[in-house]
């Protein structure tokens, strides 16, 4: 018998829960196979050579010829379960006696001190953020916004705080370009209005480099520490995309509209110290002694009784958050456009062939 309606659902659930980066083959087979299953035959004009990404999906939905939708859907969900490990149980042991839900290898939680740290943990990719961190890391926002703690921090382990958005990630969601630049976009805006919402004070411990989205959404903090080896950079113009993370306002009135337009605009990278000055990093300490100090500070400033702290950020935030929902909304609307767009599609392009030009 071959596979059902439910068992091809829950095969595209598996493939986005996947822990290991499948490869771009399996990929493009998975795009393949997913459209055929969906849409029969491929029925789309063959896009021009320079679109390779493009170019090769249409090869590989094309090469599936006129294999029947239902033999497509079964093969999908053989190749998945090749593809996928048996599910790990949700345990809440090993490293880290603290360690919180969600359990995920990529995204680190745990609770000491009454603070609750989210760390994203993906070092050998510089902390580059996949589809399932951004869900992981709102699972874990919402967990910390009821928990004990009275402060939530986010930081980075190894040398990145975050390269930001994995630009790999547009490969790895199966259907077609402009269903997967909604589902991103969905996916943004709740993001984002996470850290928006977000109840207690949010601090950033920022380690090392931040880009991109990691960068932006520092705006949505309440105080920023920096190591003074961080940099921070959004090339949003030269991956053809626009600032999210309602670093369309929150940067120009931090820094001013002239220092908000170098950097979301032109793409200038700046330094810890020049981010401090101009009011994105509340301070910048020493690497060598950034840990020590940092933490030491936090467990002090988390001892302050924990509604007089969330009810003051409340004052502060309050006033504002109706804006910061439209800035995000209209951000997210803009950004599922230029996903779409050829000079998106060349700039994350570039960046995949840049290694080969090395
Ligand atoms: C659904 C929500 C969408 C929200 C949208 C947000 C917008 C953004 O955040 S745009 C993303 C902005 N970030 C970038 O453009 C960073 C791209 N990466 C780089 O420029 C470089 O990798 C680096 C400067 C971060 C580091 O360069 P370095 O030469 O030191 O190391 P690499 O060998 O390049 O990196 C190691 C390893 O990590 C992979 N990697 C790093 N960052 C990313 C990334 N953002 N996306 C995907 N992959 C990334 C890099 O490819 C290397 O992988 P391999 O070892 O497998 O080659």
């Amino acid at each position: 018998m071959g596979a059902s309606q439910k068992d091809f659902e829950n095969a595209m659930n598996q493939v986005k829960l996947l822990k290991e980066d499948p490869g771009n083959d399996a990929k493009l087979k998975l795009y393949a196979l997913y459209k055929q299953a969906t849409e029969g035959p491929c029925n789309v004009p063959e896009p021009g050579v320079l679109n390779s990404i493009s170019k090769a999906k249409w090869d590989a939905w094309n090469a599936l010829g006129s294999l029947p939708k239902e033999a497509a859907r079964q093969d999908y969900v053989e190749f998945v379960s090749s593809l996928s490990p048996s599910p790990k149980s949700c345990s809440l042991e090993g490293p880290g006696a603290n360690r919180s839900l969600p359990e995920s290898e990529d995204i680190v939680v745990t609770t000491e001190e009454n603070i609750t740290t989210i760390m994203f943990n993906r070092p050998t990719k510089k902390n580059a953020l996949t589809n399932e961190m951004y869900q992981d890391i709102m699972l874990a926002m919402k967990a910390a916004s009821k928990d004990n703690s009275t402060i939530t921090v986010f930081t980075g382990s190894g040398d990145y705080y975050s390269s930001g958005n994995d630009l790999t990630n547009f490969m790895k969601i199966s259907g077609d370009l402009k269903q997967v630049a909604k589902e991103s976009s969905i996916t943004l805006r709740k993001f984002v209005d996470s850290f928006i919402d977000f109840p207690k004070p949010l601090v950033a411990v920022v380690n090392g480099p931040a880009m991109g989205i990691a960068a932006t959404v520092l705006g949505l903090f309440d105080a920023v520490y920096a190591s003074n080896r961080a940099t921070f950079h959004t090339p949003f113009s030269g991956l053809g995309l626009t600032p999210e993370g309602c670093s369309s306002y929150t940067f120009p009135k931090i820094m001013g509209r002239a220092k908000a337009t170098e950097m979301l605009i032109f793409g200038k990278k700046i330094t810890a110290t020049e981010a401090c000055a101009q009011g994105l990093v509340t301070e910048v300490f020493p690497d060598d002694s950034f840990q020590k100090e940092v933490w030491a500070r936090l467990k002090a400033y988390a001892k302050n009784p924990p509604n007089a702290m969330r009810i003051g950020k409340q004052l502060i935030r309050s006033t504002e958050k109706e804006n910061l929902h439209a800035v995000n909304a209209e951000e997210c609307r803009v950004l599922q456009e230029r996903w779409v767009s050829e000079e998106c599609m060349n700039g994350i392009q570039n960046f995949l062939s840049r290694k080969a030009k090395l």
